[in-house]
């Protein structure tokens, strides 16, 4: 029983122990579980944690980005909004009060918004708080009664200070203080209406306005219209009416008052009136600006909840100051049109392929005059006394075309015979490299340089008869007709002026009487062709020496008068005698009376302001623009390096051209060629240089002897017999490659023929009693021996060639300095002589194997010993 109880007791613990055991297992297995799930949890939170991190250091980085974004955009939006604002309120319209001082408008440019104090949006600077008024919007301000009358006077201020006098007409209601409050305008002489004056003023105004919408074609424009409106002079000034109403005007106001008060605040902003009002309601409407006043600050319909620090009032003192200044000008009257004035909104926008059309001042009302030049009117006569101002109205109107009109639509050709060089700013100087693109020749101290405005005419007619060819071609009736047929091609119209032209017509002789032809034939054909002459001239003779040719003058119909002209005008109109200084009276009917149009001119004198200007326009040059050509008179050209040789020795196996070319001097021509005279191996062709200017002959021989050295292989003999002209000589010989030396004690002239040409450079050679002479000059040049010599007058070249009776054969080409005309007669083709006075720098060359008559070239400066 025992043993069995033992049994079952062991067979119990063995149970026992089985389930202890696994219960440990199953224990010890919970426990690594939970240890795994604590491990787990452990990481997740860990994960979590970095995560938060992660999450909490993103939001910041985003949160400071867009914090930066912003703080950018605000400031970027400020700096928008301040140009902005800046540009709408310009000058007057927004300058601080201690640095306010009125300010024109520009000619043309509608009112902008005023300022009346400052907004500041979070932490940007203060952006100008503006407000609209002219032709915009009425006023309805209230408040604290200081502080509006403050703000009214600020806004009144900046309105008239920023339009021109005048511009602004005034009206002051205000019954309680009798004009007081507004009392440092009363300079202005505005109209104070008082107490019981409402009514009738609201009555003017009503009836302003329908006089106002009748003349505008019964039309009101809305605000976008005037917006879009072209601007031009207005018609009639603006009408500003201060209603500064007191308790008893609302009480007395009657309903039919009320109503035209209603009417008004509808109609009067298109018609310029514009109401500026505190104590009286007004109703809504679009162009009512309601301001609320609280103290120092306001808001402001346009601006919305955005508050406003107002600015303080104005400086009673600076109002009244305007005031004075303001009524002196007023007396005065406005001043003209500035030259910037005439500026078109964009350059180069128009088309010259019907004409050219430009303004050169305003008329009194301040619309700018237009002047045409096209096929009707195609030519134009400027005239007026010295001084009377042709110059300046050329520049303003040269000005005014070139802003227009770009280097494709217009060419221009000037020339001043005045003792001047006022063209010469049009091209480039030394301190100035710009020069004005439409230009294509400027001639300046010319008055001596007749043939110069010659060589500019035939230039002209070449280019006219080049655009006939072209139109008969295509067919082609006037430039307008040829530019649509050859679109590719370059067909600007060209404007001729000629300052002081009578100059070119002086003298009775063959520049005059061809210059003159040419004029005709300009005048008669260049209307069709795009040709256009302007003719100024100072005195009446000038115009006479035209009319001598009634049909020369007939096609300038074109007149500008200027004060005090002469026979620019028809005889019976009498405009140019009484207009005032600075104006012209442009006429496009031949200056018949009653097509007088009276311009007042700019002051075209601002150096500094047209270079800004024509630096803009040199910077806008289509590429290939050339630089214009300037012939200046006064000064004396330098022999071009290309016709030197430069130190180069021309190789002995160059081959020689049949007739080298030896460049005497320039040319007076549009090109600015040089003279050649051509050595080819016939008899005759010597030249005698010939005159007592040593410097010049130096020079003209000089410059034959370097640019024939510098064409090929050349020997030269240089013989002086001069003293006064060996300094020049010996630098001659010392340039040139291949050269013999001989003077008084050692001259001959049984120099021998060689292979290549042989030139004999002779200084002085009347001085040369040895014979021989006169052989080589008859014989030399068929074996290429050639005679480049000096004499210093015509009877010692004869005795050279064997004294009375001798014959000049063996001299085919002579350059004559200071030798009168009648002394050239033996060496002229016709009897008599060349007309020829000579003046300094200027000789007159003549080859007979090309010339009919002489031609007048300037002798190169070959060495300067002054640089
Ligand atoms: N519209 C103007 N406004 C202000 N000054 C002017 C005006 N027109 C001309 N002047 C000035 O008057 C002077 C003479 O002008 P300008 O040289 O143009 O006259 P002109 O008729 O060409 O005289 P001249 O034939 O003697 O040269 C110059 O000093 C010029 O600056």
């Amino acid at each position: 029983m025992g043993s069995h109880r033992n049994a079952l007791v062991a067979a119990v613990r063995q149970e026992l122990a089985e389930a202890r055991g696994s219960a440990r297992a199953v224990l010890a297995a919970a426990e690594s579980a939970r240890g795994e799930a604590q491990h787990r949890r452990r990481l997740v939170r860990d994960a979590y944690a970095t995560c938060l991190t992660q999450l909490a250091a993103a939001r910041e980085a985003a949160r400071d980005d867009i914090q930066r974004r912003y703080r950018g955009e605000t400031t970027r939006l400020a700096g928008h909004l301040r140009g902005l604002a800046t540009s709408s309120a310009t000058g007057a319209a927004g300058a601080p009060w201690r640095l306010w001082s009125p300010s024109e408008p520009e000619r043309g440019s509608r009112p902008g918004l005023l300022r009346i104090g400052a907004i500041t949006f979070e932490d940007t600077t203060a952006l100008p708080a503006l407000i609209p008024l002219l032709d915009a919007a009425h006023l309805h301000v209230s408040g604290p009664s200081p502080a509006v009358d403050d703000l009214i006077a600020g806004v009144l201020l900046r309105a008239l200070g920023s339009t021109r006098p005048g511009d602004v007409q005034l009206t002051v209601y205000d019954p309680e203080n009798l004009g007081g409050t507004l009392a440092p305008f009363a300079p202005l002489n505005p109209t104070f209406v008082g107490p019981g004056g409402l009514g009738s003023l609201l009555d003017e105004l009503a009836e302003h306005i329908l006089r106002v919408h009748e003349s505008l074609g019964g039309q009101y424009p809305t605000l976008a219209d005037l917006v879009a409106a072209r601007p031009g002079p207005r018609p009639e000034p603006w009408r500003l009416v201060v209603l500064l109403a007191d308790r008893a005007t609302t009480v007395e106001m009657t309903a039919s008052q009320r109503a035209q008060l209603g009417r008004i605040v509808r109609t009067g902003v298109a018609c310029g009136v514009h109401l500026v009002v505190r104590g009286l309601e007004l109703d809504d409407d679009p162009t009512v600006e309601r301001i609320v006043v609280r103290d120092q600050t306001a808001t402001c319909d346009s601006l919305g909840r955005l508050e406003i620090r107002l600015d303080p009032p104005p400086p009673p003192e600076r109002i009244a100051a305007f005031g004075r200044s303001t009524a002196e000008r007023m007396r005065s009257g406005a001043g003209p049109a500035r030259l910037a004035d005439l500026e078109p909104a964009k350059y180069w926008t128009e088309s010259s392929l019907h004409g050219l059309l430009a303004p050169i001042g305003d008329s009194t009302d301040g619309t700018l005059v237009e002047v045409p030049l096209g096929d009707d009117p195609p030519h134009a006569l400027i005239g007026g006394p010295s001084g009377s101002g042709k110059t300046n109205l050329i520049h303003t109107w040269l000005g005014s075309l070139a802003t227009r009109y770009g280097p494709e639509e217009l060419a221009l050709y000037l020339l001043d015979f005045k003792e001047g060089v006022s063209f010469a700013r049009y091209a480039a100087g030394p301190r100035d490299p710009s020069w004005l693109p439409q230009v294509r020749l400027a001639g300046i101290n010319v008055n001596g340089d007749r043939e110069f405005g010659l060589a500019m005419l035939r230039h002209l007619g070449e280019e006219l008869r080049t655009r006939a060819q072209a139109a008969k071609r295509c067919d082609a009736g006037r430039l307008a007709e040829l530019r649509a047929e050859d679109p590719t091609g370059h067909w600007p119209r060209i404007v001729a002026v000629i300052d002081e032209f009578p100059v070119l017509l002086s003298g009775r002789d063959a520049v005059a009487d061809e210059a003159a032809d040419l004029v005709e034939d300009l005048a008669r054909r260049g209307r069709s062709q795009g040709i256009h002459l302007v003719l100024a001239s100072e005195d009446a003779a000038g115009i006479q020496a035209l009319c001598g040719r009634p049909g020369l003058i007939a096609p300038f119909t074109l007149r500008i008068a200027l004060p005090k002209a002469r026979r620019v005008l028809a005889d019976d109109n009498l405009a140019a005698a009484v207009i005032p200084r600075y104006h012209a009276v442009v006429n496009t009917e031949s200056g018949m009376s009653g097509a007088n149009r009276i311009v007042r001119l700019p002051d075209a004198g601002d150096r500094t302001g047209w270079r800004a200007l024509q630096r803009r326009l040199w910077r806008m040059r289509p590429t290939g623009c050339e630089e214009p050509r300037l012939f200046d008179g006064d000064a004396v050209p330098r022999l071009p390096a290309a016709l030197r040789p430069a130190g180069r020795v021309p190789d002995a196996n160059t081959p020689v051209g049949s007739s080298p070319g030896a460049v005497l001097g320039e040319r007076i021509d549009v090109a600015a060629q040089p003279a050649r005279f051509r050595l080819g191996r016939m008899p005759g062709r010597n030249l005698a240089v010939l005159g007592t200017r040593t410097e010049e002959a130096c020079d003209v021989l000089a410059a034959a002897a370097l640019s024939l050295a510098a064409q090929g292989p050349a020997h030269f003999s240089v013989i002086c017999l001069e003293p006064g002209a060996s300094h020049s000589a010996a630098r001659l010989f010392a340039e040139l490659p291949s050269a013999d030396w001989y003077d008084a004690t050692d001259v001959h002239f049984d120099l021998p023929a060689r292979d290549i040409p042989h030139y004999v450079l002779g200084y002085a050679l009347d001085a040369a009693a040895r014979p021989g002479l006169r052989t080589l000059l008859a014989d030399g040049p068929e074996q290429r021996v050639h005679v480049l010599g000096w004499w210093r007058s015509v009877p010692r070249l004869r005795d050279t060639l064997g004294g009375i009776g001798a014959r000049f054969d063996s001299i085919g080409a002579w350059v004559a300095l200071d030798v009168p005309g009648a002394d050239l007669t033996p060496l002229h083709p016709q009897p008599g002589g060349p007309v020829w006075y000579p003046r300094t720098r200027r000789a007159l060359f003549f080859d007979r194997s090309v010339h009919r008559t002489p031609e007048v070239i300037i002798p190169y400066e070959v060495n300067s010993d002054h640089t």
